[in-house]
């Protein structure tokens, strides 16, 4: 007979706290005993082959998948008792963010600010600064008239942080914010998210493989048939799709070990780092 796991003590400090969480999509296992512990200002890769449960994992996370075992606590308080959703921002798989929206920048960007402002109270000043901020961020300040119809993928894709850095959380989520990116807007990516951990954000973001994000990864979780199979310094990329990748690698934490590893050095093959890259390969920019 399995037991529950019994509660630890909560921690206010610890943003995502994950104890032997499972899921099910129509009866079938999705996810299974997935411990997972992310500390405040921690940058986490979700890794791992096309349906191992990395999605599945993140929409868990937030709220929007329910769990059908385990226990899930955001800083410190258990999912059904969280009410502090401004404080965690969620940016999905990108399935075409403006096509056939005539939506500006700019609006996309304000809609994320609706989890701070006051029922039905027009934007502040605040407001303004916040949405300007979120732009120069992802550096699309200049382009915040044009419809998102008109940008690039990748500069979409920057429109969907910006929307979620409009809210000012502290805990990210993002799900694939590089594929169909291009390299150049790989880069501005890298660098937007760059910032955000400079200003002490904790982001956890899924990745089929680091390029550009490679230097400001500081733990990967690979996930393998809807468990975690290794967790700990980001490997390099042809390692995490090894056929031979498995439970070897396995390599849990708890939050305490992980909370003194801060210091260790990515052992990822580093070779496309954000700083090489000159602000004038960006796409778009003009
Ligand atoms: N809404 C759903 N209905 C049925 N099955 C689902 C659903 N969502 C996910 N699954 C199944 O759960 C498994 C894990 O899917 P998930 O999307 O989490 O994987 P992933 O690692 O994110 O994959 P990818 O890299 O392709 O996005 C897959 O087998 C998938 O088919």
């Amino acid at each position: 007979m399995t037991q529950p796991p019994a509660p630890l003590p909560a921690d206010p400090l610890l943003p995502v706290r994950l104890r032997d969480g499972a899921v099910s999509i129509e009866g079938r296992p999705v996810l299974r005993h997935v411990d997972l512990t992310v500390g405040a200002g921690d940058f986490v890769a979700l890794m791992g082959a096309n349906g191992s449960g990395k999605s599945t994992l993140v929409r868990a996370l937030t709220g929007l998948r329910p769990l059908t075992a385990g226990r899930l606590e955001l800083f410190g308080t258990t999912l059904d008792e969280f009410r502090s959703w401004e404080r965690v921002g969620y940016v999905p798989q990108r399935t075409g963010a403006g096509s056939g929206v005539p939506a500006s920048v700019w609006e996309v960007v304000a809609s994320g600010r609706l989890t701070r402002r006051r029922l039905l109270r027009p934007l502040g000043r605040e407001d303004r600064a916040a949405i300007a901020d979120a732009l120069e961020v992802v550096g699309l300040a200049d382009r915040a008239k044009e419809g998102v119809s008109s940008l690039s993928g990748g500069q979409q894709q920057r429109v969907l942080i910006a929307r979620a850095l409009a809210g000012q959380p502290e805990l990210f989520f993002l799900d694939e914010p590089t594929a169909g990116v291009d390299l150049p807007n790989q880069h501005a990516l890298a660098e937007s998210l760059g910032r955000l951990r400079e200003r002490g954000a904790t982001i956890v973001l899924v990745a089929h493989e680091l390029g550009p994000l490679a230097s400001l990864v500081d733990r990967a979780v690979v996930m393998r048939d809807g468990r975690v199979a290794y967790d700990g310094p980001p490997l390099a990329d042809h390692e995490v799709h090894h056929p031979d990748f498995g439970e070897a690698h396995s390599h849990h934490h708890t939050a305490h070990e992980h909370r003194s590893r801060h210091d260790h050095v990515p052992s990822v093959s580093a070779s496309l780092a954000a700083h090489d890259h000159h602000p004038d390969h960006r796409e778009g920019r003009r």
